[in-house]
């Protein structure tokens, strides 16, 4: 548990079934996601020769021509940008990204001359998602629930996404790569390599997230932060872009489906008698506030994402 601001959490006595390490790590995964939302986890199962292979391949796809880049735009027709975009430059915040679906989706466009792109993405996805559900279990005892309970209520993989992200050196008047947010989805996994550059808001505050090898950065998304009632936070973060060179990373985003019927679980609500701090809607009714305020957003108009369109409770720094 490296640092109290950002603990690094051993994930290893889950796969030895040490219980009383695995009770350590939950107490320590309880006060981080209670306080920040954002931890790391080390000895997670995730390959690191995966991890590295990743990283370097997708860093030098992003270092082709932009031309050749394109080729891998999205399909026309896709219900989701699957493949490369980026975001306008000049702009308030500036990144690449090569965004993939399900490994089987006919929607997913990767470069012809990367071949191992493709299966190297397809191998992350599948280990991000094996822990999704170890950290859904994780996080369902950690809250005093049975370990299958965040499980069974996200019980369709069909709207996970990993992104594979590229940020170009900060310039005098453009430093920012991506502007604060809260994640969509349960749960985020970053990959990220040794440059730094993502920071988490608390108590108004940047707090780095120092990049350690090996590790995995582990994110709240909102629909665990109202699933819990605000009991486990979904922090606001961003990516400021480095000096002088550039950073390569990827988020996995264990997503919950649209179709999703969200509102705080029972068990806070009416087992431990929480008044509830929202009122409950459609997954995918939020995903539409969300990218309608993100527009206004960017016309400097509006700063939530949407989460506080469905808040019982005013508290800006929550929602
Ligand atoms: O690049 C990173 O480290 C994180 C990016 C991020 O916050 C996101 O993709 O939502
Ligand atoms: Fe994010």
């Amino acid at each position: 548990m490296a640092n109290s601001l950002m603990p690094i959490v051993d994930l290893s006595p889950f796969f030895l079934g040490d219980e009383d390490g695995e009770r350590k790590a939950r107490e320590v995964i309880h006060e981080a996601c209670s306080r920040y939302g954002f931890f790391q986890i080390v000895n997670h199962g995730v390959p690191l020769d995966l991890m590295s292979r990743a990283l370097k391949l997708s860093k030098s796809f992003f270092e082709c021509p932009v031309e050749e880049k394109m080729n891998c735009s999205p399909l026309p027709g896709a219900p989701f940008p699957a493949g490369y975009n980026r975001k306008p430059n000049p702009s308030y915040e500036f990144a690449e990204y090569l965004v993939m679906l399900h490994p089987g989706s006919t929607f997913n466009v990767f470069p012809a001359n990367h071949p191992q792109l493709r299966e190297v993405m397809g191998d992350l996805f599948n280990q991000f998602t094996k822990m999704g559900a170890i950290l859904e279990s994780i996080l369902s005892e950690s809250l005093g629930l049975p370990p299958s309970t965040l499980q069974e209520f996200n019980n369709e993989r069909n709207s996970d996404v990993l992104t594979a992200l590229y940020y170009l050196p900060a310039t005098e008047n453009e430093k920012m790569g991506i502007s604060s947010h809260r994640d969509v989805g349960c749960i985020t996994f970053v990959l990220q390599d040794e440059v730094g550059g993502l920071e988490v808001q608390k108590d108004g505050k940047w707090i780095p997230v120092t990049p350690n090898k090996g590790a995995l950065v582990v994110n709240i998304g909102i629909v665990l932060q109202v699933l819990t009632n605000d009991n486990y936070k979904s922090p606001n973060h961003r990516v400021m872009r480095p000096n002088g060179r550039s950073r390569n990373s990827f988020s996995f985003f264990y997503n919950v489906s649209g179709g999703k019927w969200l509102e705080p679980l029972p068990y806070f609500t009416k087992q431990i008698d929480q008044k509830p701090n929202y009122k409950g809607f459609i997954y995918s009714d939020y995903l539409q506030k969300r990218n309608e305020n993100k527009l206004k957003r960017a016309a400097g108009l509006e700063e939530d994402l949407g989460l506080s369109h469905f808040s019982l409770t005013k508290s800006i720094e929550n929602h």
